[in-house]
């Protein structure tokens, strides 16, 4: 059976039946772009599982709320006040009895002055009006506020035009928080909103899950650094800022190495000096891109094999060539994840595996992309046996996707042009037009 979706429903609903699907038993179709047996490739959701695993769910630390935007939070928050914490005006103008007012219009004299911040109101008379701003405390005997609009907006005496229901522009204690009330739960993500809230309850700082600390290492003897000019086989290393943001985005913290040649000796180096140097800051995971697949100089494999990290072949495309485990460092076990270097295979792994893995261990509710049903513009071919992540830009008014680019793992710009992955399942080799498919929106 297949997996189940975040929405609790099977991936692919019968509802697609007849409709010029063609099933993965015809052998002659794909092998162009298969590099190995199908059948004995490892299922994504097992891949998939196993990363999650790698990551423990990450330690609680307290942190101030200009650095809690993005975390979630580890423990409910109460609040120790009422919201608002006492009774106010929304509104500048007067406080008064509303039944003061049952023959306007009325004069009245003004007996006090209350801006937002006076702490010392006295209380209102009966037959007598305060200047009031908006914010600023009720004075006790008062049950309205008349706005200044239907004033004559006196300082001494004031003629009110127009009568006020008791409780008109008061905004009552507690009204929109109960003293005690847990006003944000444990688990909750922190956004603008979330954090604008505790800081009207009071709190400085929030206990919220540590970001995965992730260290990020490209290898390839054809890389240069962006900026540097490039001599005929060389290219500019991309996956590294690429992956360090996806990390960042991801909700993680991440460190960017500098990137290898293909030599083993030089990429130990690199990763256990880093290892090292992090020795009272633990890495939670070190993610590398390249170097795994059947080459003859492939630096991750070889560096990784037979110490704790263990390579398989993924029933995916792109994202095919993975590995995971734990390498002993010098500081200990660190859990490792090897994406292949192709750029698009690159992200596309990260997206299917590393991203839900961090955000997991960060505590998000919501660990996985948010996936929706669109039907397809154009047709799609897919390998079989392969679950395939085609790039795709929705149109979520219309219901519809479109596929941005071909399937080539290479094709850096259409995934930067792309705003969703559109997923093919591993039994089906062609869709029409119209056919509905389960997208994953990157945006969310
Ligand atoms: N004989 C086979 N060849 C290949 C197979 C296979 O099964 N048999 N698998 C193919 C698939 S699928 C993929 S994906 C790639 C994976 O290769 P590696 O992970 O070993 O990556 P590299 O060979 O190092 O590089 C692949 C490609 O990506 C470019 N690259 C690598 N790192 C970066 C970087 N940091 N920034 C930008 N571009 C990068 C590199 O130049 C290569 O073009 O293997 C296929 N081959
Ligand atoms: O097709 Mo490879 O699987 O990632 O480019």
């Amino acid at each position: 059976m297949r997996a189940v979706t975040g929405h609790g429903e099977t991936e692919r609903g019968h509802q697609d039946h007849g409709h010029g699907r063609s099933h993965g038993h015809d052998h002659g179709h794909g092998h162009g772009h298969d590099h190995g047996d199908p059948s004995a490739m490892r299922p994504v959701a097992e891949h998939a599982a196993a990363v999650a695993a790698l990551l423990a769910p990450q330690p609680v630390e307290t942190v101030e709320l200009a650095a809690a935007l993005g975390r979630v939070l580890a423990e409910d928050l109460a609040s120790p006040v009422p919201l608002p914490p006492f009774s106010n005006s929304a509104m500048d103008g007067y406080a008064v009895r509303a039944a003061d007012l049952d023959a306007v219009p009325v004069e009245l004299p003004v007996a006090a002055d209350v801006p937002a911040g006076r702490t010392d109101g006295p209380p209102l008379q009966p037959g007598t009006a305060h200047r009031i701003m908006t914010g600023a405390p009720l004075p006790e005997g008062a049950d309205a506020v008349v706005q200044v609009e239907w004033t004559d907006a006196g300082t001494e005496r004031v003629r009110i035009d127009r009568a006020v229901a008791e409780g008109q522009n008061v905004r009552r204690a507690g009204e929109d928080v109960t003293e005690g009330r847990v006003v944000l739960g444990a688990g909750t993500l922190l956004g603008p909103a979330q954090l604008g809230l505790a800081a009207a309850v009071g709190a400085g700082a929030l206990p919220v899950r540590r970001r995965p600390r992730v260290l990020v290492l490209s290898t390839g003897s054809e890389l240069v650094a962006p900026g540097e000019p490039l001599r005929h086989g060389q290219i500019h290393e991309s996956n590294g800022p690429m992956l360090t943001a996806a990390v960042t985005d991801a909700g993680g913290s991440a460190e960017l190495l500098r990137f290898v040649p293909d030599d083993v000796a030089a990429f130990t180096r690199t990763l256990d000096d880093a290892l090292a140097a992090h020795a009272d800051d633990p890495v939670d995971l070190v993610l590398t891109s390249g170097g795994v697949s059947a080459g003859a100089y492939e630096v991750v494999k070889d560096a990784f094999t037979g110490r704790g990290v263990e390579f398989s072949k993924v029933a995916m495309q792109p994202g095919m060539p993975q590995g995971l485990g734990r390498h002993r460092g010098p500081t200990g076990e660190v859990a490792v994840v090897t994406l292949p270097g192709n750029p698009v295979s690159s992200l596309v792994s990260f997206e299917v595996f590393v991203r839900p893995a961090l955000r997991a261990a960060a505590g998000h509710p919501q660990a996985a992309r948010p996936r929706v049903r669109a039907r397809l513009a154009e047709p799609l071919d897919s390998p079989a046996g392969r679950r395939q992540f085609r790039r795709g830009s929705v149109d979520a008014v219309a219901g519809t996707v479109t596929p941005v680019g071909g399937p080539g793992s290479h094709l850096l710009a259409a995934l930067a042009r792309a705003d969703c992955l559109i997923v093919v399942d591993e039994e089906t080799t062609h869709l029409e037009a119209g056919e509905t498919v389960e997208v994953w929106l990157l945006d969310g």
